[in-house]
């Protein structure tokens, strides 16, 4: 089974390592293009054994699966670059924020085997949470191998396609904001005297602890909460200024704004 990667960039490394230390398929199967950057082509090829070629009619040939890993912007010339080479048993896997499956049947001008999958990028660790949806032309067998290869970067869950938007605001986009309040956390514990490696330490641990809390303790977060905050405490003082500055409302906001980007991205030309 050969599978071609359109993008050499992020996404395509951590999902073509995870297919190879999971054995989904073997080196010499995997293909990968990108628009310009040979040294990272050669760095690809080097590094995981993978083949690469800037000749579209040789990647494609024989090729199972199609990975678009561009960005949305560049979908346009992707698709016009693949279309006069993808024959009709071949599943094209998407993992471009926002772009519909509708878009890419326009512009590939043929009703073929599509999925779209919104991983994140904790997929570089094997820890994705990714979304998968398929047209109704994807086979069985199809559905099946694009599962393994994004269970090779983590969990994965089948949803609807008007789905996909508040997916990508949600866990796609999601690392970021933890990052966002990781970096807030280290400045408040620097400025109040704590070494930065110190910090780092205490709020990874703290981060992966709570995640681990919520994962196997069977209990909501807003028990958990509960548990951590006693009456006239420390964590009351603090929780008390996150919603004073509403917080909690941002939040929902932020997620809210990163969805409606990805469905103003489904409906816009591509
Ligand atoms: N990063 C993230 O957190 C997530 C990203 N996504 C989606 O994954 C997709 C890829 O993102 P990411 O890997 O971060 O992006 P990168 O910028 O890391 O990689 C983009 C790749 O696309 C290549 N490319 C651009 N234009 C063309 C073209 N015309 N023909 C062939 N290759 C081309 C680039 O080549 P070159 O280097 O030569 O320019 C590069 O290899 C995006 O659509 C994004 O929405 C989905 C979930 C999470
Ligand atoms: O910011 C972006 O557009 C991509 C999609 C999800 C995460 N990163």
């Amino acid at each position: 089974m050969k599978i071609a990667f359109v993008g050499a960039g992020s996404m395509a490394e951590a999902i073509i390592a995870g297919m190879l230390s999971n054995n989904i398929c073997p080196s010499e199967n995997i293909y990968v293009t990108n628009r310009h950057n040979e040294e990272k082509m050669t760095k690809l090829r080097q590094k995981y054994g993978i083949s690469s070629t800037y000749d579209m009619k040789e990647l494609l040939k024989d090729t199972s699966i199609i990975i678009l890993a561009v960005k949305p912007k560049d979908a346009n010339e992707v698709l016009e670059k693949i279309r006069t080479y993808i024959r009709n048993d071949v599943l094209i896997v998407s993992v471009m924020a926002g772009i519909s499956i509708e878009q890419m049947k326009d512009k590939l001008g043929m009703d073929c085997a599509i999925a779209r999958a919104m991983p994140n990028t904790s997929a570089s660790v094997g820890l994705s949470a990714t979304a998968l949806v398929f047209n109704n032309i994807v086979t069985e067998e199809q559905r099946s191998v694009a599962t393994d290869i994004f269970s090779s970067i983590g969990m994965t869950t089948i949803v609807e396609e008007h789905q996909l938007d508040i997916v990508t605001g949600l866990s796609g986009s999601g690392p970021a904001y933890i990052y966002y309040i990781v970096e807030a956390m280290e400045q408040a514990a620097i400025e109040n005297g704590l070494d930065k490696s110190v910090a780092k330490a205490l709020i990874i641990q703290t981060l992966s602890g709570a995640a681990e809390m919520l994962k196997s303790s069977g209990k909501e977060p807003a028990k958990l909460r509960e548990n951590v905050t006693s009456p006239g405490g420390t964590t009351e003082a603090g929780l008390h200024v996150l919603d004073e500055l509403g917080v909690g409302q941002a939040f929902i906001k932020c997620i809210e704004a990163a969805t409606n980007k990805s469905r103003h991205l489904g409906h816009s030309k591509i």
